[in-house]
């Protein structure tokens, strides 16, 4: 059995006690009484949820948890039974995800909708925040919307050089790698210089060869001066890039709290491995890893996958924790 320290009640970014549903000293979004059914299904009954501004917060949970319909409702993509939820300060509720994205909360997608047979820099245009060119007077009277182009074009450069992908500029999106789309994803989102930036299991299909340049690429965000929400199943990328934690389960945020002390709580744990497990999650092998992910029906990511085999063919270490600390060791 694995050590467990007393997670602290306070922390630098709550307003008051730690714990599910907590106040933060300065939240960017706030969510009260937020619910969606399907049918009989309760998806979501958040009682109330608040994301730090300038902090990188990871959703995590379960399949079916609940998490990426909570994504849809807070952008507008999904309209929930009941509730009322803010960003910065103002009410989202009824807003469409087009005008929620023009107000500085921008998401990607789980299954990246990078428009295949628009080039790269196609897709980088279609992020953009005002299309004068898009109404008819506009349209008509060219240098309206010449000079926005420009200057639209000049922000999707800078952003592919960023992303390392200027040199794709003109190539189809779907000649590009899984990672790639990924980047594509993020650069596009950023084109609309929000303030919340929004990511939907952004390491989710991505080559263990991009995976640290998507998690600098994340936290260049936050250096930024953005705030971060993303959903992931990917641990290592939540214990290492992210300032603060919240689980949701069944629809229910069941536990919150940063990194460092929440995957030894024992509502995580149980929300992932059921409730007769005493292992914490950032002291597990591979294998374990490995298993969680097909049990789930996900994907095993590939480095993953490798050292989980390897794992089968030789001993298991004498302390579970420590392959874990050494996968963390090459990152
Ligand atoms: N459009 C829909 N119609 C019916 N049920 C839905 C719909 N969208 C989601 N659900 C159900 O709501 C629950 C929550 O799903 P959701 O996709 O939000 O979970 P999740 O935590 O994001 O899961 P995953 O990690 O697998 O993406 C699941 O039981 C799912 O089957």
């Amino acid at each position: 059995m694995s050590e467990t320290t007393t997670p602290p009640t306070t922390h630098p970014l709550v307003d008051g006690e730690v714990g599910p549903g907590c106040k933060k000293v300065d939240p960017i979004v706030i969510a009260d009484g937020v619910v969606r059914q399907f049918g009989g299904l309760t998806a979501v009954d958040v009682e109330h949820a608040e994301i730090p501004r300038g902090a990188i917060t990871a959703l995590i949970g379960p399949n079916g948890a609940g998490k990426t319909t909570f994504f849809n409702l807070l952008t507008g993509f999904d309209r929930p039974n009941k509730g009322a939820w803010s960003f910065e300060g103002q009410s989202l509720a009824h807003v469409p995800s087009h005008k929620v994205a023009r107000r500085g909360m921008v998401r990607t997608f789980q299954l990246t909708k990078s428009l295949g047979r628009l080039t790269v820099l196609q897709n980088m245009l279609l992020g953009a925040r005002d299309q004068r060119g898009e109404g008819i007077f506009a349209a008509l009277v060219r240098p309206l919307w010449k000079a926005q182009e420009e200057a639209n074009i000049e922000r999707a450069d800078s952003l592919l050089a960023r992303f390392k992908l200027d040199a794709k500029r003109e190539d189809y999106a779907a000649s590009l790698s899984g990672g790639q789309r990924k980047l594509l994803e993020m650069a596009r989102a950023l084109m609309s210089e929000p303030t919340l930036v929004m990511l939907d299991e952004p390491m989710a299909g991505v080559n263990p060869a991009l995976t640290q340049s998507l998690l600098d690429h994340v936290k260049g965000l936050k250096d930024d001066g953005m705030t971060v929400l993303f959903v992931e199943h990917d641990m290592h990328m939540v214990r290492h890039i992210s300032d603060w934690v919240i689980v949701m389960a069944e629809g229910r945020i069941v536990a919150e709290g940063p990194p460092e002390t929440i995957m030894q709580n024992q509502a995580v744990v149980d929300a992932y491995l059921g409730a007769h497990h005493d292992t914490d999650l950032g002291t597990l092998t591979n294998q374990q890893v490995a298993q969680i992910h097909e049990d789930a029906g996900d994907e095993v990511p590939v480095d993953v996958d490798a050292s989980a085999r390897q794992q089968t063919t030789t001993d298991a270490p004498a302390d579970p924790g420590a392959d874990a600390h050494d996968e963390e060791g090459k990152r």
